[in-house]
C-alpha cells in the first residue's frame, strides 16, 4: 500500500510523471524501513523480566511503537499508556490506555494524560520495569508543569517564536516540568526504566531528546538564565526561581538504547534509490540551513550534473529552519521544494523532493513537497512569483497548485526529514 497521497490526484500538470513515481515509491519504501518496530522488537526480543511491566510510550511514534512493544510481549506487558499527538492513535491496543494530546504547544489532555502516566508508575517495587518507548514531538505531549498550564503554554509560544534552537528550548523546558530533565525517571524510582530512543534531534543528544524525561540531565542552571536573558523572555517570579533549581545529573535506574535516527532515513532512501538505478550521492545526514538555502543548493547541484548522462540522487538529511516573514501556509521542506524549483526550471531529467518522516511538515497536512523543471513555469503561467510565495511562507498553496504536495498522514515514525535531488539520465 502507498503511504503517499499523489495517485489519488489529477497529473495533468506536472511534466515529469516518472520521476514523481520514482520519488513517491522512494518516500514510501524509506519511510517504511525506519518504522521503529523491528528495532523496538529487537531491543524487547528474549528480554526476562522480572515484576511488573508497565509501557509508557510518549511522542509523535508513541502509538508505532507501544504496538510494537505489545505484539511482542503480549500479556507480559500489566498495562500501559500512550501519549501521542492528535490523528496518530491508530487502534486500540490492548491493555494500553491511549491518549492523544497538543503539540508543538502542550494543552490540558498533554496535563491530563501525562498525571495518568504519573499514577500508573507510582508505587512500583524494585523487580518491577517501566517501558519507557520514547520519540520527538514529547516535550510538548508529555507535561506536568511546575508553573500553571496558561503560562507553560505562552512560554512555549515564547520559545518557537524568538528563533531559540530545540536543545536551548529543551533546557528552558526542563527547568519547569515534573517530568522532563530525568525527573520522570526518578518518579520511577525503585522501579527499572528500560528506555528506547527514536532520534529527531541532528547528533542524538540524549538528553535532548523529548527533553529527556528518564536521562540526567547534561544543562545547567547557568545555561538556562543565559537562554531567558539572550532571547528576553517574560517569566513569571515563579518561572524565573525555577531557573534555579537544578535538574538530576545522574540516576541509577535507567537503561537505554537509542533504536533509529535520520541516519537510518538517509540510509533507507539511498538503498530505494539503488532499486530504482539511481546512484545515491550521500551529501550530509546533519542538514541545519534555512530551508530556502538548501533548495537552492540542491539546485545548484543539479545545474552541474544534469548533462551528466547518469542517473544520480543527491541525498541531505536533518532538519533545515524557515524564519517566518509572512502569513502564508507551508514548512519546511515544502520550502526547500518550492526554493528548488526556479533553479530547476526548464530541465527535463531533475526533481527535488523532501520530507519530514513523521508526515507532518509544518502547521500542514501534508509531509512535505517535490518539484521538478515544470514547476516554475507552472506557476508563471498562474501569475504567481517563487520569491514573493517564499517570502509570505505560502508554499503549500503554491505546491498545492503544480500537485506538488506530498501526503502521507501520520507515518508511525519519527525521524528527521530528508531531502533528495533526483537526476535522471
Ligand atoms: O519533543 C521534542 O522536544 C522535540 O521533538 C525534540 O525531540
Amino acid at each position: 500500500m502507498l503511504l503517499t497521497g499523489y495517485y489519488n490526484v489529477r497529473k495533468e500538470n506536472l511534466m515529469n510523471k516518472e520521476l514523481r513515481a520514482v520519488a513517491d515509491n522512494i518516500i514510501d519504501a524509506a519511510i517504511k524501513a525506519v518504522l521503529p518496530d523491528e528495532a523496538v522488537k529487537k531491543t524487547l526480543n528474549d528480554r526476562k523480566f522480572d515484576g511488573k511491566v508497565i509501557l509508557v510510550a510518549v511522542g509523535k511514534a508513541a502509538w508505532q511503537m507501544a504496538k510494537a512493544a505489545s505484539d511482542c510481549l503480549g500479556d507480559r506487558i500489566n498495562e500501559g499508556i500512550v501519549i501521542t499527538k492528535y490523528g496518530h492513535v491508530k487502534e486500540p491496543i490492548e491493555r494500553i490506555e491511549c491518549f492523544e494530546a497538543g503539540h508543538p504547544v502542550p494543552d490540558e489532555n498533554s496535563f491530563k494524560a501525562t498525571q495518568a502516566a504519573i499514577e500508573m508508575v507510582s508505587g512500583l517495587n524494585k523487580n518491577d520495569t517501566v517501558l519507557f518507548l520514547l520519540s520527538g514531538g514529547g516535550s510538548a505531549l508529555f507535561e506536568k508543569p511546575k508553573i500553571t498550564g496558561e503560562e507553560l503554554q505562552d512560554i512555549t509560544n515564547q520559545l518557537l517564536a524568538c528563533g531559540a534552537d530545540i536543545v536551548e528550548i529543551n533546557t528552558i523546558r526542563k527547568r519547569l516540568s515534573e517530568v522532563k530533565g530525568g525527573r520522570f525517571a526518578k518518579l520511577c524510582e525503585p522501579a527499572h526504566v528500560l528506555s528506547i530512543v527514536l532520534s529527531d534531534i541532528l547528533g542524538d543528544p540524549l538528553d535532548m531528546i523529548a527533553s529527556g524525561p528518564a536521562c540526567a540531565d547534561t544543562t545547567t542552571c547557568e545555561e538556562a538564565k543565559h537562554i531567558v536573558e539572550k532571547y528576553n523572555l517574560n517569566l513569571s517570579e515563579m518561572a524565573n526561581k525555577l531557573m534555579d533549581i537544578e535538574t538530576p545529573k545522574k540516576l541509577d535506574n535507567v537503561t537505554t538504547f537509542i533504536n533509529g535516527s535520520v541516519r537510518e532515513l538517509c540510509s533507507a532512501v539511498s538503498r530505494e534509490c539503488l532499486q530504482y538505478g539511481y546512484e545515491p550521492v550521500m551529501l550530509t545526514d546533519q542538514l541545519c540551513c534555512q530551508a530556502k538555502e538548501a533548495g537552492s543548493f540542491l539546485a545548484s547541484i543539479a545545474k552541474t550534473h544534469c548533462k551528466s548522462g547518469k542517473k544520480l540522487a543527491y541525498i541531505a538529511g536533518g532538519e533545515t529552519v524557515v524564519n517566518i516573514t509572512g502569513h502564508g501556509k507551508g514548512g519546511r521542506n515544502q520550502e526547500i521544494a518550492l526554493s528548488a524549483a526556479e533553479g530547476i526550471k526548464g530541465m527535463s531529467n531533475a526533481a527535488v523532493f523532501s520530507i519530514g518522516s513523521d508526515g507532518t511538515d509544518g502547521p500542514t497536512d501534508a509531509a512535505g513537497g517535490y518539484s521538478d523543471g515544470d514547476t516554475a513555469g507552472v506557476l508563471k503561467n498562474k501569475g504567481i512569483d517563487i520569491f514573493e510565495v517564499l517570502k509570505n511562507n505560502d508554499a503549500y498553496n503554491a505546491l498545492k497548485l503544480t500537485e506538488g504536495l506530498i501526503i502521507t498522514g501520520p507515518t508511525g515514525t519519527n525521524v528527521n526529514d530528508v531531502s533528495v535531488l533526483l537526476i535522471s539520465d
